[in-house]
C-alpha cells in the first residue's frame, strides 16, 4: 500500500481482453454534475415537505448521494432516497411532467437541472483515464463504456469521446432491455457479451459504490475502484479489487509497446 491510503496499482495487459469503463466520473467529470443537480432536486423538495408537516428541513447530504443515488438509474435513485427518509411515493408515468410529485416526476425535474447545467457548463474529462483507454487500445485490449446514465451518449458526443468504445450499454439501452439497474450486475454483462469477451477476462473501472457492487456481482477479473469522493475504504467493502485516486496512477505491465503510440489527440484541430 502506498500514496496515503490508495493501492499501488498495476495490471497486465495480457490478463485481459477487454476493460469496461463507467462514465460519470471515471471518463468524464460529470459525477459532480450530477450530484448537484440531484443536490438541487432534493432540498427543494425536502425543504417544501417540511413546510407543509411543519417539520425541520434536513438537507441531501453528499453522503446521501453516495450510498442512495450514485451509479444507479434515476428513478431508482430517487425511490432509494427517499426510501431512506422513510418517504414513499407513487412510480408514476416516465412521461411525467418535471413538476408532478412522483418518483417519475422528481426524477424528471432533476434531468431538467442536469441538463440546463451541462448547456451551460460543458463536459470536462479525465485525461487520464482518455490516455488509459487510448493505450489499452494500442495493445488490442476491447473497451466498453456503461452507464446508468440516459444522458451518456449526449455527454460522450459533447466530449468527444464516442470512438473511444467499441461498445455502449448506457440507461436508455438498459430500460429498452429491461436490464437490472446497478448494484446488479446486468448492464456489464451485456456490455461484456456485445463484445464477445468472458467476463473473467475483462477488468472494470468504477467509481460509484452501487458500481463497483455490480462489478464484483458480475465475477469479472478485476475491479477497479476510483476514488473521486473520499470513499476508499467504501469502494474496498463494495468489493473493489483494488482503489486507486485516478487511473494516472495504474502501471501498465505489458510484453510489448503498444501498436500504435497513445496520445491525447488536439482538441483545437491542431
Ligand atoms: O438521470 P440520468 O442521466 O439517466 O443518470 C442516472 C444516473 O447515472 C449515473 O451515472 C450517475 O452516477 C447518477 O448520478 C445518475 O443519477
Amino acid at each position: 500500500m502506498s500514496n496515503a491510503g490508495y493501492d499501488d496499482a498495476s495490471l497486465r495487459v495480457e490478463d485481459f481482453d477487454a476493460a469496461i469503463f463507467d462514465l460519470d466520473g471515471v471518463v468524464t467529470r460529470t459525477a459532480r454534475v450530477h450530484a448537484a443537480a440531484w443536490k438541487r432536486l432534493f432540498d427543494e423538495y425536502l425543504e417544501q415537505r417540511a413546510e407543509r408537516a411543519g417539520e425541520p428541513f434536513r438537507p441531501f447530504l453528499d453522503d446521501d448521494y453516495r450510498r442512495y443515488v450514485d451509479g444507479k438509474p434515476r428513478y431508482d435513485g430517487v425511490r432509494s432516497f427517499l426510501q431512506s427518509r422513510g418517504i414513499t411515493l407513487a412510480f408514476g408515468k416516465p412521461t411525467d411532467p418535471p413538476d408532478r410529485e412522483t418518483i417519475s416526476g422528481l426524477g424528471n425535474r432533476k434531468n431538467q437541472f442536469l441538463q440546463e447545467s451541462l448547456e451551460r457548463g460543458g463536459v470536462e474529462v479525465f485525461d487520464s483515464t482518455v490516455i488509459l483507454i487510448r493505450t489499452l487500445r494500442g495493445y488490442g485490449v476491447k473497451t466498453a463504456l456503461v452507464s446508468s446514465s440516459r444522458n451518456a451518449r449526449a455527454i460522450l458526443a459533447s466530449a468527444d469521446l464516442t470512438t473511444l468504445f467499441d461498445v455502449c450499454v448506457d440507461g436508455t439501452d438498459a430500460a429498452r432491455l429491461e436490464l437490472k439497474g446497478k448494484p446488479a450486475p446486468d448492464i456489464f454483462l451485456a456490455a461484456a457479451e456485445a463484445l464477445g469477451v468472458q467476463r473473467t477476462r475483462a477488468v472494470v473501472f468504477e467509481d460509484a459504490i452501487s458500481g463497483v457492487e455490480a462489478g464484483r456481482a458480475g465475477g469479472f477479473g478485476l475491479v477497479v475502484g476510483v476514488d473521486r469522493a473520499d470513499q476508499a475504504p467504501a469502494l474496498r467493502t463494495a468489493g473493489a479489487d483494488l482503489v486507486v485516486a485516478d487511473l494516472a496512477a495504474l502501471h501498465l505491465l505489458a510484453p510489448a509497446p503498444p501498436a500504435e503510440p497513445a496520445s491525447m489527440e488536439r482538441r483545437d484541430g491542431q
